[in-house]
């Protein structure tokens, strides 16, 4: 194996490079761009950009449509970055936080002529960064040459795109004994992806058979509902609650899943957060931010499943998309068991907007 990094390794490079504002190169059917992840922009390099070329501000359909900008591109779109705009420009177009008090005013001016793909793989790099997902571009004919000289890490797109769609590869790293109130005998296993991304958990409680099917639940990470207490969700009382009957029953396994805020990260979910405090439900703020209503792959829960030897669950759901995700990936619901606890005043709507919008179960 030679020393230097493989597609997966460069990828998690450039996630870090985008997080800290430092620039990459993407390259795609012989085009080279550099990019940016717009939340990240620094005004010096804002300015080392513009002296390059003409910039694109790349965002999803999603943000597009609370712009009232023209989208050519499908699920995004590029808007030309006017010469006099400035770092506070690209702010406001990439984040909702001022939508409402000082509101961007257009018209923007899309770009349809050209390839999307660049403008494309960076929203994606700043996704999977949990990022705000837009990021300047700069087509530059000399960015492989920058690459070298600025030592920006390089992004053959070609390679990188099938790597990201992808179910990320998850290894067993540790399991040790962790007794709990709710069972004495639990068990916390640790797997680490091969991409190094998030590490998730699972928890297992007796010893359940495997060739029956066991009590599941496939939780996604919320500090403020599993951490905090907070009333805005009902994540917390949902995960203690599934603990308790895999406890009562003495078998049972909890996926602890680190997608916080449906696969947005915290940062951008309290993003949410401050929108819902403006009025917006919770599937309007992810819009509004330009993420889709749930960013999750749930692939990840059926794969480890998988690991730990399981085949067949009575799902601890609420939601009827994470019970077709098992099915597509081969592990069949013998049975959905409802999850119905934890409702507050703070929370009515929040439930009510997930049934309405998600599909969610009551
Ligand atoms: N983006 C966003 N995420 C939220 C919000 N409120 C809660 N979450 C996240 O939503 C996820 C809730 O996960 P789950 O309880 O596993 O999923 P669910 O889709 O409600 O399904 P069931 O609970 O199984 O019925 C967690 O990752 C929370 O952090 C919100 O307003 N915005
Ligand atoms: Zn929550």
């Amino acid at each position: 194996m030679p020393l230097g990094p493989d597609i997966i390794e460069r990828l998690n490079r450039a996630r870090a490079d985008l997080r800290m504002g430092v620039p990459v190169v993407l390259t795609a059917g012989g085009e080279a761009a550099l990019a940016l992840a717009a939340e990240a922009l620094d005004p010096d390099r804002f300015a080392a950009l513009r002296a390059l070329g003409s910039l694109t501000l790349a965002i999803t359909v999603r943000r597009a449509e609370t712009l009232k900008a023209r989208a050519y591109d499908g699920d995004i779109a590029r808007l030309a970055v006017p010469d006099d705009a400035t770092p506070a420009w690209i702010a406001a177009a990439a984040d909702p936080a001022d939508d409402l008090r000082a509101p961007m005013k257009g018209p923007f001016q899309s770009l349809r002529d050209g390839d999307a793909t660049l403008a494309r793989a960076a929203i994606s790099l700043a996704k999977s960064a949990r990022l705000l997902p837009a990021a300047v571009l700069v087509p530059a004919a000399g960015a492989l040459r920058l690459a070298a000289t600025e030592n920006l890490t390089l992004i053959d797109w070609d390679k990188a795109a099938p790597e990201l769609a992808r179910a990320s590869t998850l290894h067993p790293v540790i399991a040790a004994r962790v007794p709990m109130v709710a069972a004495e005998a639990g068990r916390l296993h640790v797997f680490r992806p091969d991409d190094g991304g998030e590490e998730h958990y699972a928890i297992e409680i007796g010893r359940p058979p495997r060739d029956k099917p066991v009590l599941a639940r496939l939780h996604s990470a919320c500090f403020t509902g599993d951490l905090l207490g907070s009333l805005k969700c009902d994540c917390g009382p949902q995960l203690r609650a599934a603990l308790a009957q895999m406890g009562a029953e003495g078998a049972g396994v909890l996926l602890y899943l680190n997608q916080e805020g449906r696969g947005i990260g915290l940062a951008n979910k309290m993003r949410a957060y401050s929108l819902q405090d403006q009025g917006f439900d919770t599937v309007e703020a992810n819009h509004r931010l330009g993420f889709e209503d749930d960013e999750r792959d749930f692939r990840l829960g059926a794969g480890l499943l998988k690991q730990l030897g399981f085949s067949s669950v009575r799902l601890l759901t609420n939601n009827p998309a994470k019970i077709r995700m098992m099915e597509a990936m081969g592990i069949a619901v013998a049975e959905r068991v409802p999850l119905k606890v934890g409702q507050t005043r703070h929370n009515e709507g929040y439930l009510a907007t997930k049934a309405r919008k998600s599909g969610h179960l009551l």
